[in-house]
């Protein structure tokens, strides 16, 4: 049987794995709490991410991935061995085989630091898929026909823009411009705009609750807590969408850029199915208000957000192995790096 045992969403914001025939089993921060004086693990997940703000200074809360790749390897491989122990059960002693999904524009050295990192964290084979490949079969579209698909997942970290046609991407690009970028971009409008500093949480907040990136029929309003940079003193505000938007331009605009570059290198075969099929959009980014009305305006092509935009990655990921049987090691042989 090659079908691996397990997929993992190996987020920036967050991780995800899904095992075969149980469907997304866990779902978690891809945070890590540690003691920096002994190095030692203090928590991990949603445990570590309450204590991002409030530990003591001896304690460090980080996220041991940027951009979607491993920026500190040692913790990255503990938080791989927690979450695939926990997601596996205690009772499962058999190493699993893992498929691990990673952003296109990944390196091989950022390649290989994953499956390292995975067969330390206690696997017996590894699958390494780029993410636009996962998002578009855990979506349920079948890339296995020679017809163009266009995906784009906008993560935490990193978009990925793909076009993908027999089970392989075409053209792709990954930007770092992602939905961590509308939370910097909020901060930066309400202390150049408004005198007032914010907070990663509450900016996060504002973009789920009123941010837009395309104009509302109504515009909404929230309220805003801060602390005034003139006086050091607490300050409220009533902030509308339509700020959010004009603080949102530039990173809006990079994103539809990247989608620009990659409908202009995609063979004409593929655009013309692209332009009968529509764009699809994954990943928890793809969520802010208006995103699908804005890349339909600027593409002139139908823009949909699939169901569940959180988790279709990780279901991608554990379906892949189960569909590289049906291709065929050929085609799988230049779409995966195996163990
Ligand atoms: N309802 C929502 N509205 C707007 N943004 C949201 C919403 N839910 C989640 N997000 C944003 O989605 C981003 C995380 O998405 P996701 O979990 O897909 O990323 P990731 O896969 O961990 O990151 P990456 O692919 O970059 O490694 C965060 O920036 C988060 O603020």
């Amino acid at each position: 049987m090659l079908g691996s045992d397990i997929g993992i969403d190996l987020g920036t914001a967050s991780i995800l794995v899904y095992i075969r025939g149980k469907g997304v089993v866990l779902s978690e921060p891809s945070v890590v709490a540690y003691d920096k004086d002994t190095n030692q693990i203090k928590a991990i997940g949603e445990e570590a991410r309450l204590m991002i703000g409030r530990t003591p200074g001896n304690i460090a809360a980080v996220r041991p991935l940027r951009q979607g790749v491993i920026s500190d390897y040692t913790v990255t491989e503990k938080m791989l061995k927690y979450f695939i122990h926990k997601a596996m059960g205690r009772k499962n002693l058999r190493r699993p085989r893992v498929s691990v999904c990673i952003p296109s524009g990944a390196t091989e050295v950022e390649k290989r630091a994953v499956i390292d990192a995975t067969m330390e964290a206690g696997a017996r084979d590894v699958i390494i898929i780029e993410e636009p490949i996962a998002a578009a079969l855990g979506a349920g579209i079948d890339i296995s026909k020679p017809s163009g698909n266009m995906i784009i997942d906008i993560g935490g970290g990193t978009t990925d823009i793909a076009v993908i046609s027999l089970g392989d991407t075409v053209v792709s690009t990954s930007i770092k411009v992602a939905g961590d970028d509308f939370d910097d971009a909020l901060i930066r409008y309400m202390r150049r705009k408004h005198n007032m500093l914010i907070g990663e949480r509450t900016a996060e907040d504002i973009k789920m609750s009123i941010g837009s990136v395309y104009e509302r029929p109504e515009p909404v309003m929230a309220q805003v807590r801060g602390r005034n940079l003139l006086t050091g003193m607490p300050k409220v505000i009533q902030l509308s969408s339509e700020e959010t938007q004009e603080a949102f331009t530039e990173a809006a605009s990079a994103i539809v850029a990247g989608v620009h570059q990659v409908l202009e290198q995609t063979p004409p075969e593929l655009s013309a199915d692209i332009a009968q099929r529509g764009i699809l959009l994954t990943g928890g980014g793809s969520q802010i208000y208006g995103m699908e009305e804005l890349l339909e305006e600027s593409t002139g092509i139908r823009t949909t957000t699939v169901d569940d935009p959180l988790s279709v990655v990780a279901i991608g990921t554990g379906r892949y192995a189960e569909f590289i049987e049906g291709m065929g090691e050929l085609a799988a042989a230049h779409s995966a790096v195996r163990m």
